[in-house]
């Protein structure tokens, strides 16, 4: 069984996304943006190190290896991780945008149990935009990028300043990430880029 919520349904007057002119070319790795993120940072040793990369128009793909530690049940990977893989994945499509974006709302679809030492191969794209907000859908494959379908998510972002994170985050984490010069002159030119 699959569906989606009324809530991440796209009103009347949602328009199509639009690649944003500096967006990185198709192929190229995003890489992490933020060192400690439990999904993409290289700073987590649990964390999913997932890699997401810019494909055409508003769209990425992305890889995450399950280890051991990412295990719910003995030898399978735990549901709210491969929702993790996929909220990642979705978030990073806000990266071609060129716009900061939260989860406002992340529906699953799990139709196949995913064992430890897979890979999850991600795809995601942006299906229309409102003020905002964002709707994006993705799909994980196991057994390679077009295998067979395990995980299903959908999602509405919305767009944030950088305030959001400032006022909000624990004092000492947002510190260290406001003097590292290069975390906030992307966000900050994230955040003035119509
Ligand atoms: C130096 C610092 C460096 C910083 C460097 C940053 C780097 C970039 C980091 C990115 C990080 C990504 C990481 C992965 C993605 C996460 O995991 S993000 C973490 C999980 N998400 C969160 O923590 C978000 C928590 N929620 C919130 O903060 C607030 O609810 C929100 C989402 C900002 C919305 O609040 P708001 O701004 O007051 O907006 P609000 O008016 O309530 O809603 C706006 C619209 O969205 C709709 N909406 C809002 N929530 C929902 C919902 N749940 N369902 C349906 N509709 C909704 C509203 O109905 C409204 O619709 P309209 O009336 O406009 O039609």
């Amino acid at each position: 069984m699959t569906g989606t919520s009324a809530a991440l349904t796209p009103p009347a007057d949602a328009i199509p996304p639009v690649r944003h002119p500096e967006a990185p070319a198709p192929g190229e790795l995003l890489g992490a943006h933020y060192e400690h993120c439990f999904g993409c940072g290289g700073g987590q040793p649990h964390g999913l190190h997932l890699a997401a990369r810019a494909g055409e128009g508003v769209t990425v793909t992305a890889e995450f290896t399950v280890t051991p530690d990412h295990q719910g049940a003995p030898g399978l990977a735990h549901g709210g991780v491969l929702a993790t893989a996929l909220d990642e994945t979705l978030g990073s499509l806000n990266w071609l945008l060129r716009v900061i974006a939260v989860t406002g709302r992340l529906e699953t679809d799990y139709v196949r149990p995913v064992p430890v030492g897979t890979v999850l191969h991600l795809e995601a794209e942006v299906t229309a935009v409102s003020g905002r907000k964002i709707y994006s859908t993705a799909t994980g494959r196991i057994g390679g990028p077009d295998g067979p379908v395990a995980v299903r998510g959908y999602a509405l972002f919305i767009e944030v300043k950088v305030d959001h994170f400032i006022d909000n985050g624990r004092p000492e984490e947002i510190q260290a990430a406001m003097s590292d010069p290069d975390q906030v002159r992307r966000a900050r030119a994230f955040e003035v880029n119509p």
